[in-house]
């Protein structure tokens, strides 16, 4: 396919070009907002806009496809990034969490650590189950379960093998039927890695994880090297702009409006026949200075701004928890406990050694010819392991669960931050399923080897099940003010314990390793008792708990009874023509990353929205307006803005967060 990536005929659009009215306004151009826009926008009777806050990239390409410009050259930080943080956290003695959000074409793709790990089938089925109870219905519930979402995570991909010998060396083991074929995102390994990877799995097999051979397929547990968003014909970073967007001719149906943020959705005052009311417009700015404006709306709007914005464009739209809204001043217009409710995020820590052996970062650092070429500019870290209770808990397990079961009431009582009693009822369900089902067949921690500081191994422990629950809130009704993020980091005590037994696991497998690894610099071997572990954890501001940043749960896919906001049509619920389609649907952490999930999301929404019929009635669920299609010459705007050399000197707090 060619690239039309660099030319100006591309799909962007300048501001005073946009039309008064499309079928499908899409907010958010991140991971699900350009899927969608790629696929709806394939029947050309069909207008799309995406509405996308931050800028195109252009200007910042480099750093963005470099697969080490992840680590290197990162866009965290700067302008093309929400720089969130949480609010100070209780539970870990008032420090802020980052949260780092792409604003950019792409998204969180654009800047992600792209680790290709789908989540597990006992997850993906329970989220189905969940949804065909409790008055959800069992027939649209179960095109979430994991043999139809697994179809669509691989249609979005196509899979390359590595080089036989990169296999061999670092022991890259895989079923290439367990990836997609022809998909538009390209996953494969790195052109390069680094020796100590070789150990990995036979040292994590020595601390109780085993090879998993054929990861991706539906089981977690194990060790093993997983692949990458990665195009191996160029080295780049495979993400949702350059897989879905980049490569399309010009479409007069879709355009893209970059600097374009959604301040809210406007619903019409009455309700149709069924109930419902509907969404007839969305509201836009370039910035705070500059005047609104609206684009009118003829089939649907689709939120699809991630978990930390959605929720907050549902709220000032005034859909949303009831004393949430009156408290900001915001009209109700639809009463919806669960939204911003449910946040959850995976925590991770980082054990350090010293290594003598050469790293990414040492190859990074020497300046060499080979540290500038594509091949080693192409290494992401990809050697992860799932470990399961038993490992972390050491024969305390089934006390350990005793007490979790023993408390469900008391946790359901002091830590959900919702007086809704459908949130509640969530929360309760959900928190058995974590402490019986997921208890003995879901991961628990997802161990992570990071090479890409110089002279240091590090190894993080990320707690994959939170038993605390949080919210993203609004207490103003100024779109343009900051939503309140707080997850509730470590509210529950579980957490506590598991991620500290996380840290011992990583030890046990830094013992493996033998002479490959030196001294303990991170936290140090001074400290080891359960008080020390865990102060550790909660209050050392560089190296304690951070995010991995996976949060989730914000406009949950569950039904209203357990407080769900969107149904197994992705529709919020009481609204007739607003779907939410992002990471925000999932209503409890995968032991995963996200974006093959999201990936996933997308695409299964894209045909379920494509198959629904719209034929007369402006507004309304059957209907769609004959909208104006004369505007759709492709625009010319300037594409190639001159790059901009910028060097961005990662902390040693980056380094460890996430990755
Ligand atoms: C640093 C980092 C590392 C990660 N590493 C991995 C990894 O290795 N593997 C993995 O699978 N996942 C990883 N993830 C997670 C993964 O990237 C996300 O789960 C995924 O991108 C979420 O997709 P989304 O569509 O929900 O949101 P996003 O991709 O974040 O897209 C949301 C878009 O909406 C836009 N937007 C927000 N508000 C508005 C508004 N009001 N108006 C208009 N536009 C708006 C944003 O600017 C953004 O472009 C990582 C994430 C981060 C941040």
């Amino acid at each position: 396919r060619a690239d039309h990536s660099n030319f100006a005929e591309r799909d962007y659009i300048p501001d005073n070009q946009v039309r008064s009215a499309y079928d499908y306004v899409i907010v958010g151009g991140g991971l699900a907002g350009l899927v969608l826009a790629s696929r709806l926008s394939e029947d050309s009777n069909t207008s799309v806009l995406v509405l996308e806050a931050g800028k195109s990239g252009d200007d910042v390409k480099d750093r963005i496809n470099t697969p080490s410009g992840a680590y290197y050259q990162s866009i965290a930080g700067t302008e093309y990034d929400w720089n969130f943080r949480t609010v100070p956290q209780t539970n870990l003695g008032n420090r802020t969490i980052s949260e780092l959000r792409g604003k950019v074409l792409g998204g969180s793709t654009a800047m992600n650590a792209m680790y290709l790990v789908r989540p597990s089938k006992v997850e993906v089925d329970a989220w189905a189950s969940l949804l065909a109870g409790d008055g959800g219905d069992p027939t649209t519930a179960s095109r979430w379960g994991w043999d139809n979402l697994y179809n669509y995570m691989k249609k979005a991909e196509q899979f390359t093998p590595p080089t036989s010998n990169l296999a061999k060396v670092v022991n890259v083991t895989y079923d290439a039927s367990f990836y997609g074929a022809s998909g538009p995102m390209k996953v494969t390994y790195p052109a390069v890695m680094m020796d100590i990877a070789a150990n990995w799995t036979s040292s994590c097999a020595a601390a109780g994880m085993p090879e998993l051979k054929n990861p991706n397929g539906g089981v977690t547990l194990g060790s093993f090297i997983t692949p990458s968003s990665i195009n191996p014909s160029n080295w780049t970073r495979s993400y949702s702009r350059s897989a879905y967007i980049d490569f399309l001719p010009p479409r007069s149906n879709l355009h893209i409006l970059s600097e374009a943020t959604v301040l809210r959705f406007r619903l019409n005052d009455t309700k149709d026949k069924t109930g419902k009311l509907s969404a007839n417009g969305v509201e836009y700015a370039k910035n705070s200075k500059s005047t609104s404006k609206i684009i009118n709306v003829n089939r649907e709007v689709i939120l699809a701004a991630g978990a930390l914005s959605t929720p907050k464009i549902l709220m000032h739209s005034g859909v949303g928890p009831k004393d949430t809204l009156s408290g900001a001043g915001i009209g109700v217009k639809m009463e919806l406990p669960g939204v911003g409710q449910r946040l959850q995020d995976h925590m991770t820590a980082p054990v350090v050694w010293s290594t003598p052996l050469e790293t990414a970062g040492n190859i990074h650092a020497s300046n060499s010819d080979f540290s500038k070429s594509r091949e080693f500019n192409s290494f992401i870290n990809d050697a992860v392991s799932f470990g399961n209770m038993s490992l972390l808990l050491n024969g305390g397990e089934s006390t350990f669960q005793k007490q979790l079961l023993n408390l469900t009431d008391a946790a359901v009582n002091k830590l959900v931050p919702s007086s809704s009693a459908e949130v509640k009822a969530g929360y309760k369900k959900i928190y058995n399923l974590m402490a019986t089902t997921f208890f003995d067949k879901a991961p628990q921690v997802e161990l992570l080897m990071s090479l890409i500081t110089p002279d240091v191994v590090a190894i993080q422990a990320a707690i994959q099940h939170p038993y605390s629950i949080g919210r993203v809130y609004v207490n103003s009704s100024n779109p343009w003010d900051a939503a309140l993020i707080d997850p509730n980091f470590h509210s529950h005590w579980a957490d506590r314990v598991l991620m500290r037994q996380g840290l011992r696991l990583v030890r046990q497998v830094g013992a493996a390793y033998g002479a490959s690894l030196g001294q303990e610099l991170v936290p140090g071997l001074a400290t080891q008792s359960d008080a020390d572990l865990e102060s550790h954890l909660l209050y050392d501001p560089v190296n304690g708990a951070g995010s991995q940043f996976h949060p989730t749960g914000t406009a949950a896919c569950l039904p209203q009874a357990l407080g769900g906001v969107v149904d197994a049509d992705l529709k919020v619920y009481g609204l007739a023509n607003v779907r939410v389609v992002d990471g925000s649907i999932f209503p409890f952490e995968f032991a995963a990353h996200l974006a093959s999930a999201g990936y996933g999301v997308a695409e299964l929404a894209s045909d379920l929205i494509k198959s629904k019929t719209y034929s007369t009635v402006s507004g309304s669920e059957q209907g769609t307006v004959p909208h104006d299609k004369t505007s759709g010459a492709i625009h010319l705007i300037p594409m190639l803005l001159p790059w901009l050399s910028l060097t961005y000197i990662l902390s040693i707090t980056v380094h460890f967060l996430h990755i």
